[in-house]
């Protein structure tokens, strides 16, 4: 090898956004930029209108010229396939109708987020350019107006989900082939949007994350729909997708500004980067648990150990300890390899706890008997117990039930004691917020163990 290498070229669908500048990051093209690369894509943008906007609010808004607009849509369009198209912040009549005129030609999927104001209230877009958004409709594979857009563009606010349907249906018979009217503005406990195309309607929901940090999502919604259209989705897979990817976003927002915060349209990349980080310390976790023999702490059914990514929300994304570490004459035997996936009881405990404490990273099962109680006194951990017998039958699983009996009230353990049932082996689990501390407590309680 001379040190050289010809790089493989990659191929992304070329996606398009006419959209506004937003100085604070959060919404309009760097939020369609960032979104559309991270759901695959390969952003180009023509930029309408230049606000100075943060957090708290737009101060000022400059919109450019026609023919800068009209010069970067067709320096975009004349050299790159492009695969789909968004629109975002058109501003005046005549940013939108210069907009209708470029995009009728395109025979790419055209998704028309019809911005009107943003959630502090600035107006983002003339009212007497409200008018001129029929004629892009007619142009459009998809609509999603949020609940005050959709009253704009039909007459009548939806205030629930029968009526957005008929909002949607609304904006198809004023020319859009589909509508997705988003719940996020309606009243209720779940989000509920509403896609409204000529093969039926489906309904997508879920439940409402308690955050004012919303601030560029309808801007990620609609750029990760026209990405992943770009990227031959049908319709209804291309909203589930995008509503999947918004969600994410807004739960795991980032905390920027003195207003509310951004949405995070990186947090699916940021994950997967510290995938084989994350699956080295449990590793290093099980190299150490060995080194030192913790068999004394080994419960009949194996001991797991497991670390989660920043952003876990299934076992998936929780690494384990395949077949489980468990006692062998020579100590401790290390199971068959790190694993993500390779838990069920104690990553899920995990998954449960970080709902109340998701700064815990890392758990750990242990064995629990008398020996161990008397031991964990003289360690003077803080601990915690769940019972068995007050679980309810509605409950989906132990593990859940137990973490969030334990977790829900502001506790803060070291360990959490399961004293077992018939057929059940008693059990400690250790959470920790890395798995080093795991470590280090599962070593202490295994020499203090070993002293007895
Ligand atoms: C330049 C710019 N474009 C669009 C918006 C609106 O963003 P959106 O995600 O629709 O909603 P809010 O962020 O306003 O809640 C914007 N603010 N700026
Ligand atoms: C079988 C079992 N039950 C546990 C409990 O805490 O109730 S811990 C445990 C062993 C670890 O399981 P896994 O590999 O699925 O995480």
């Amino acid at each position: 090898m001379d040190g050289t290498r010809t790089p493989a070229p990659t191929e992304k669908p070329v996606v398009l956004t006419i959209a506004g500048s937003d100085s604070g990051g959060g919404a309009g093209i760097q939020a369609d930029l960032k979104t559309i690369e991270a759901t695959g894509g390969f952003g180009t943008s023509a930029v309408t209108a230049v606000t100075a906007q943060n957090t708290t609010g737009v101060a000022s808004s400059h919109v450019l010229p026609v023919e800068e607009l009209a010069a970067q849509i067709e320096a975009v369009t004349d050299d790159f396939d492009v695969r789909a198209v968004k629109t975002g912040m058109l501003a005046t009549t005549e940013v939108v109708e210069t907009v209708t005129q470029r995009v009728a030609d395109l025979s790419c999927p055209v998704v028309v987020d019809p911005v009107m104001v943003a959630a502090t209230g600035d107006r983002l877009l003339t009212e007497a350019a409200e008018s001129a958004y029929e004629d892009l409709l007619a142009a459009a594979t998809l609509a999603t107006p949020n609940a005050d857009e959709a009253a704009v563009l039909t007459g009548s606010e939806p205030e629930d989900e029968a009526e957005a349907r008929a909002a949607g249906q609304e904006i198809i018979a004023l020319g859009a082939d589909a509508a997705l009217v988003k719940g996020g503005h309606m009243p209720g406990d779940a989000v509920t949007d509403v896609l409204v195309a000529d093969s039926g309607t489906e309904v997508f929901s879920h439940p409402r994350i308690d955050t004012d940090a919303t601030h560029g999502s309808g801007c990620t919604l609609s750029a990760a729909i026209a990405t992943h259209l770009a990227s031959g989705a049908p319709l209804s897979t291309a909203v589930e997708r995008g509503v999947d990817f918004m969600e994410r976003a807004v739960r795991y927002h980032h905390s920027v500004g003195s207003g509310p915060g951004a949405v995070h349209h990186l947090v699916d990349l940021r994950d997967d980067a510290v995938r084989d980080t994350v699956a080295e310390s449990v590793q290093d976790a099980v190299d150490r648990l060995v080194a030192e023999d913790v068999s004394p702490a080994i419960p009949q059914v194996g001991m797991n150990v497991v670390a989660a990514t920043p952003y876990a929300e299934t076992t998936a994304d929780i690494a384990a300890v395949e077949g489980r570490l468990t006692r062998a004459v020579s100590g401790v035997a290390r199971g068959r390899g790190v694993r993500f996936g390779a838990s069920s009881h104690v990553a899920r405990f995990l998954l449960a706890a970080r709902e109340h404490r998701p700064d815990l990273a890392a758990a750990a099962n242990c064995r629990f008997d008398a020996t161990v109680e008397s031991a964990l006194e003289r360690l003077d951990w803080t601990v915690a117990e769940y019972d068995r017998d007050a679980e309810p039958e509605s409950a989906e699983s132990t593990m859940q039930w137990a973490a969030t009996e334990v977790f829900a009230d502001g506790a803060d353990p070291v360990a959490i004691i399961d004293r077992g049932d018939v057929g059940k082996e008693p059990m400690m689990k250790i959470v920790a917020t890395s798995p080093e501390t795991v470590v280090s407590q599962l070593i202490e309680a295994a020499d203090e163990l070993r002293e007895r």
